[in-house]
């Protein structure tokens, strides 16, 4: 089981220094809104992910006047200790080490401590632009697949060198077909693997969503995950050169992986316009839970699973089958949020689930 025994805080945020030791498979952190009970599962996922769920720069991070931060964590894995830590220099520089050893790409780091994290904010995936879906699959997709996340990387690389020359051909009104060709040639390759593990990937993962979004709603609704893509019609060489004319007007790449969705449907009609907002997050949660199951098949332990706020979202019934299944059936490592502690020692009192408490404030 991975297990993540111990974390600490300094400068990060609203922590000067702190540490948390965690007990058991679940915790539960406490206290009014505003006290830093999500920062605590942000400093998780930098240790996961090397970066925050919520702010794209790490600067943001750093304790208001204070320069640099340091996350460590404690990990233990097959009963091997792992050491994580995570430091912002005061330069800016960001270090990621495991075990002692300094990653030269922070890419490397990516799946060996996979984490899951659901927030309030998330149900965006359902309702917001594809931006977040794409997100979505790529972050379960790198978990699962380190040469994913490399292939992901060159494509966005070449994407931008790719965007960047039809700008300046504009700019210059010239044109080169045979450099083109060479940005085309790259994009292909690594396009064309995305393409293939996010198709192969979706029949399975749409089997779980169905699976868990029954057992939350405790009813069975047909709610189907697809995925869209240009390429499942034909091949991004073809989609490239349909384009090609059009990439040299727009001065960018209109067709490609980086144009592909999630579609979400319940009998047959757009998931997004007819789901009252409880089915919203409903699906939501199915949505992560499937990603974490299907991490855990894969990886043959389960992600860490951090759980915002979680008892503002869904009704009591809902609630209940929820945290029964990530507590006492999912086998990981979970960490929860709320502002009641009471409404949490009696949900898992209730459940006769152990629960270590940690009231913030
Ligand atoms: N860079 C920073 N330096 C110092 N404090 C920060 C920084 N970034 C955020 N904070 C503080 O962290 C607090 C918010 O923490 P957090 O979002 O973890 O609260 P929470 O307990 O989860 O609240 P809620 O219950 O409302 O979700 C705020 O008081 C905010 O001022």
């Amino acid at each position: 089981m991975l297990f993540l025994q111990s974390l600490q805080l300094v400068q990060f945020k609203n922590y000067s220094h702190q540490t948390f030791r965690f007990e058991g498979p679940v915790t539960a952190i406490t206290g009014a809104n505003g006290i830093g009970k999500t920062n605590v599962l942000d400093a998780i996922h930098y240790l996961c992910f090397t970066k925050s769920y919520f702010q794209s720069g790490d600067g943001m991070n750093v304790q208001h006047g204070m320069q640099g931060f340091r996350i460590e964590g404690q990990f233990t894995l097959a009963g091997e200790a792992l050491p994580v830590s995570i430091v912002l220099r005061e330069t800016g520089k960001k270090e990621v080490s495991c075990n002692g050893s300094l990653y030269e790409k922070f890419s490397h780091h990516i799946g060996r401590f996979p984490c899951v994290m659901i927030a309030p904010d998330d149900v965006e995936l359902i309702i917001g632009g594809s931006e977040m879906r794409r997100s979505f699959l790529d972050t379960v997709l790198s978990q699962m697949d380190a040469v994913y996340l490399q292939q992901l990387i060159s494509y966005n690389k070449i994407l931008q060198q790719r965007n960047s020359f039809l700008k300046s051909c504009a700019q210059t009104q010239t044109r080169n077909n045979a450099l083109l060709d060479v940005l085309d040639e790259q994009l292909i390759a690594a396009g064309t693997y995305i393409f293939t593990k996010r198709n192969d990937f979706l029949p399975g993962f749409n089997e779980q969503v169905l699976q868990f979004y029954s057992s939350i709603a405790g009813k069975a609704e047909p709610v189907a995950v697809t995925y869209e893509s240009k390429l499942r019609e034909t091949s991004l060489e073809n989609l490239l050169q349909q384009c090609r004319e059009k990439d040299y007007q727009l001065q960018r790449s209109t067709t490609g992986v980086h144009r592909d969705d999630l579609y979400f449907s319940m009998n047959d009609e757009p998931f997004k316009q007819t789901a009252s907002q409880g089915q919203r997050k409903s699906l939501l949660f199915s949505l992560k839970l499937a990603e974490a199951e299907v991490l855990k098949q894969q990886k043959g332990f389960a992600p860490l699973l951090l759980l915002d706020d979680v008892f503002e979202k869904l009704d009591q019934e809902r609630m209940h089958n929820l945290l029964n299944y990530v507590c006492s059936q999912f086998g990981g490592q979970v960490f929860l949020t709320d502002t009641h502690p009471e409404r949490m020692k009696n949900a898992f009192a209730d459940m006769q689930i152990p629960l270590q408490l940690i009231e913030l404030g």
